[in-house]
């Protein structure tokens, strides 16, 4: 068994044992739980992904409640594990939670928790600037003046694709999907389609008032559609963002057949998750179409990239970064305490899993409530009147 042997303690006579699989960013999610007699305990082994072994040596004989990471396997082993250590709460400092297995967490009466909200703006930001930065290629660029080989202004140089008047295509209007739609069509004034299994109703009415607003003012409106197919988006957008859930549904989503439906200088976005992409059809697609740009934030082996896109120059990618902001990661880190703190204590759970600023204003203390658990219902949980 993989022990892992570093671990800081914080409040050694907490009565409750809170175990964080990592160090997080900011401190308030600490003292938020030694406020409420938590002994909170952080690996800080150095090993980026932890095994089920390491773990369930972290759980040890006695543990109330895990904060864990999306790079860790949350399956039927570790939910076993944390329920005969008495532990009644998970939660993953991610909102996408394809890492945790519910069922098994249901089973064993584990409240799970994410963190929804707080990573929206950030994350779209992170999709608006990879669709930006493929479109005018600017990694290209900067490594060409990095190699020491501009010498001088060419009328051909690194030419790329403007974006206003074009359209975008958002695979997945949930939180993040809407919030870059509306950056890339109030920025940059582009048209919008969408694909989205519900009606996207807040970001198609933004888009007329936008559009409005451009054409009162002497401007061409921007337009929107909503698409019946998934298709129809890869066939009419220019530049596509992926932001749906990973489940079976969006499993390979993007693959050969879809990569050809669409156009041949279209620019492919994932900031969701790595395998709903095809990275192997990816890879192929882009050597015979270099006219063809994706900018990744995400990979279907994290943390490898399959053989070949390292190579292609009309590729972006970038680590798993699309919530890195320090607002954001301190703020998830935030929720994911107090989903297990409020599971502990006994709280209900709050009502609205996207309403969470409650939980992050730093000058007041957070609402009795568990800000966002995934298994609520199936649990039976009762749910804050607040
Ligand atoms: N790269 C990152 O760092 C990063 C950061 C945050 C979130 N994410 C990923 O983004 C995902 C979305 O986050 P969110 O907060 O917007 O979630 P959300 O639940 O608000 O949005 C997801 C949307 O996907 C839609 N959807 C589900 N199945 C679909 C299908 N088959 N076809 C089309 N649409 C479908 C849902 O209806 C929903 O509107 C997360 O689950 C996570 O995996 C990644
Ligand atoms: O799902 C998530 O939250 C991301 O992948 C990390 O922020």
């Amino acid at each position: 068994m993989a022990k892992p042997v570093s671990i800081e303690v914080w409040n050694p006579n907490g009565k409750y044992r809170v175990v964080s699989t990592k160090p997080m960013p900011g401190a308030r999610w600490i003292n938020l739980l030694i406020e409420q007699d938590c002994r909170v305990e952080i690996c800080t082994q150095k090993k980026t992904i932890l095994s089920v072994d390491d773990i369930i040596a972290l759980i040890g004989d006695h543990c109330d409640g895990v904060i864990g990471q999306l790079t860790e396997d949350w399956g039927e082993t570790l939910f076993s594990a944390l329920s005969r250590a008495g532990g009644k709460a998970f939660s993953n400092m991610a909102v996408g939670y394809n890492n945790v297995d519910v069922n098994a967490a249901n089973k064993y009466g584990v409240a799970v928790g994410n963190t929804p909200g707080v990573l929206t703006e950030t994350t779209a930001e992170l999709a608006a600037s990879l669709s930006v930065a493929a479109a005018r290629r600017i990694v290209e660029a900067d490594e060409f003046m990095r190699a020491g080989l501009y010498d001088g202004w060419l009328p051909h140089l690194f030419v790329g694709n403007l974006l206003k008047g074009q359209t975008v295509g958002v695979i997945g209007a949930g939180r993040i999907g809407s919030a870059y739609a509306r950056m890339m069509v109030e920025g940059f004034k582009m048209n919008l389609i969408y694909y989205d299994l519900y009606q996207a109703t807040r970001l198609e009415k933004f888009v007329t008032a936008y559009g409005a607003f451009l054409k009162a003012n002497g401007e061409q409106p921007v337009t929107w559609k909503r698409a019946s197919s998934m298709d129809e988006v890869l066939r009419e957008a220019d530049v596509i963002s992926l932001h749906p859930v990973l489940d079976k549904t969006t499993y390979h989503l993007i693959n050969k057949e879809s990569l050809a439906t669409m156009k041949k200088e279209a620019i492919l976005v994932n900031c969701s998750r790595g395998p709903v992409v095809d990275e192997v059809a990816l890879v192929a697609h882009l050597k015979e179409n270099p006219m063809f740009r994706v900018g990744l934030d995400v990979f279907e082996d994290e943390p490898f990239m399959k053989p070949g896109l390292s190579d292609m120059k009309n590729a972006i990618v970038v680590p798993h970064i699309a919530s890195a902001s320090k607002w954001t990661r301190e703020g998830m880190a935030t929720l994911a305490a107090l989903n297990v703190l409020g599971k502990i204590k006994g709280y209900p759970i709050w009502s609205d899993p996207n309403r969470v600023e409650p939980f992050l204003n730093e000058n007041a203390p957070p609402p009795a409530a568990c800000p966002s658990i995934v298994n609520a219902k199936a649990l039976g949980l009762p749910v804050s009147k607040l």
